[in-house]
């Protein structure tokens, strides 16, 4: 463990205190396979005592003053900024992603408080003209109640702020259960947040291996109003039906598999450019990433070989290197789930023009392969690694009937320098977001999510509010 940086703990945060366990769990770092950290992998008993606490904490913070919660909140955000290294290197510690994709992750999670603080005084209401004058008609906006969270590994620290940030704009108190391979960016996080104000009890960490049993209890618990969750469509499922059991209000931010068509009008260098910067960061492992790339045929080669040349001069290792621009697999799974992919797209057809090995360890060489047939695993299922799939379409409705052949609808992309033909796809895409001549799409102002089996909801944006808000009507007789 890297003593120097007080930020890592091994304990939950449970109202104001570090909770350690009877047991613990160890981070490990997926570049080294060794231990950063053992943590604490809490029982029923403590589950169900954040929720108690945050219950408790919601009596008094529902009250408090928009100032003061926007205030706390611009403060959380100074003391990241301010400890914006040692927060970074915990990310790449526990994640394995890049130092400079870290830093680049504490300026993207740090934003959406940033948002929020300014966004917790436009929670507004309407006054909407009476139908008689005998009544006179309102709606105002009010703060959800006790909310649960249960985030991701693969950005420890923005899909934490994304959720934890809203809340408490809202006047919401949360119980966060971060990913198990990367608690500690949520912990030191956490750690500022009382350090910023923040009450104890309002924002509460727990930890714990037992994550179905965890997720069970938050899901299903009549304390709980509010179920934020970002992570697979499988786990997905799996809460909203726990949900119902309370009808609690709930949000998904689920799996997706991206298409990034290419068309003839296309500038190749600017596709091969966003290519790389959708592609490769966090190694392939994000929800937006492009998982299919479809090139119309007349510019199919040129794409090709471009885009291989750009992808072989990327370096594989370990994060902490700053020449370093591909990182490890985040676990033996990933690795497993990315090799099934490949060795099945190369039996049915795929030619490989890069990489397609295994390296060492978790680390996997940034590949593309050429004519992926549409009956490949990696055509319907998110890989979430570092592969570039290449398909051929021929005219442009057969790219987006491509496109739109997935049950999944996050992100899509698209190059091309016809306009009228950008207006014409980016209505016809299936997608909640969609990226024009653009690789590179989130941040904190815009609405983040999906349709279909992508999700339910919006993050980020003047939306993010409505996801812990209640709309009540009030109707005055005169
Ligand atoms: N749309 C989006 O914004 C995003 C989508 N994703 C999707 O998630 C997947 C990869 O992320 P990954 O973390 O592996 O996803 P998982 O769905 O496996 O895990 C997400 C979170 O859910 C927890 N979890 C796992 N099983 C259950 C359960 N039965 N009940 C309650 N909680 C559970 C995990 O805990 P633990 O890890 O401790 O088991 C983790 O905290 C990919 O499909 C990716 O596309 C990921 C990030 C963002
Ligand atoms: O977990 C993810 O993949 C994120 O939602 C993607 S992003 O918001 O960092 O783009």
């Amino acid at each position: 463990m890297n003593t120097r940086n007080t930020l890592i703990k091994g304990t939950a945060f449970i109202n104001g205190k570090e909770i350690k366990g009877r047991k613990t769990f160890d981070v490990i770092n997926p570049a080294t396979g060794e231990a950063v950290i053992g943590v604490a992998d809490l029982n029923r008993t403590a589950i169900e005592k954040a929720i108690t606490v945050s219950e408790a904490a919601w009596e008094s913070w529902k009250l408090t003053e928009v100032a003061q919660r926007s205030n706390i909140l611009k403060n959380w955000y100074n003391l990241i900024v301010k400890h914006k290294h040692e927060i970074a290197e915990i990310i790449t510690l526990e994640s394995g992603k890049p130092l400079e994709e870290s830093k680049i992750e504490v300026d993207y999670g740090s934003s959406f408080i940033s948002w929020f603080a300014e966004e917790a005084y436009r929670t507004y209401g309407d006054q909407i003209p009476s139908p008689n004058r005998g009544k006179q008609i309102i709606t105002i906006r009010q703060p959800v109640g006790v909310a649960a969270a249960i985030t991701p590994w693969n950005f420890p620290l923005a899909m934490v702020t994304r959720k934890i940030a809203p809340a408490l704009a809202a006047g919401c108190t949360i119980i966060l259960k971060p990913a198990s391979q990367t608690p500690l960016t949520a912990i030191a996080v956490a750690h500022l947040a009382k350090e910023a104000g923040l009450p104890n009890g309002v924002f509460n960490v727990i930890t714990g291996k037992d994550s179905a049993e965890i997720g069970k209890i938050l899901s299903t618990s009549p304390i709980v109003r509010k179920l934020s969750f970002t992570g697979s469509t499988g786990v997905g499922k799996t809460l909203m039906e726990q949900a119902a059991s309370t009808i609690k209000k709930v949000s998904f931010e689920l799996g997706g598999n991206a298409p990034f068509l290419v068309f003839d009008d296309a500038d190749i260098e600017a596709a091969v450019r966003g290519a790389i910067a959708a592609k490769f960061r966090n190694a392939g492992q994000t929800c937006v990433a492009p998982n299919r790339f479809l090139v119309q045929d007349a510019i199919f080669d040129r794409f090709a070989e471009a885009i291989t040349q750009a992808v072989q001069k990327l370096k594989v290792g370990n994060g902490l290197d700053k020449h370093v621009k591909v990182g490890p697999l985040i676990n033996q799974n990933g690795l497993k789930k990315v090799q099934h992919h490949v060795s099945d797209a190369l039996k049915k057809g795929a030619r490989i023009l890069t990489g397609a090995e295994h390296l060492e360890g978790l680390f996997y060489a940034p590949t593309v392969l050429a004519d992926v047939p549409p009956n490949a695993l990696m055509a319907k299922e998110e890989t979430f690694g570092p592969i570039v799939a290449l398909y051929r379409f021929q005219t442009e409705e057969d790219g987006i009937r491509m496109a739109n052949d997935t049950e999944f609808g996050l992100a899509a992309y698209f190059y091309s320098q016809d306009v009228k033909r950008c207006w014409r796809v980016a209505d016809a895409l299936a997608s909640g977001m969609v990226g024009i001549n653009e690789g590179a799409i989130s941040n904190a102002v815009a609405p983040f999510g999906g349709i279909k089996q992508s999700g339910l909801g919006r993050e980020g944006s003047k939306y993010g509010m409505d996801e812990f808000t209640e709309l009540k009507y009030l109707c005055f007789g005169l």
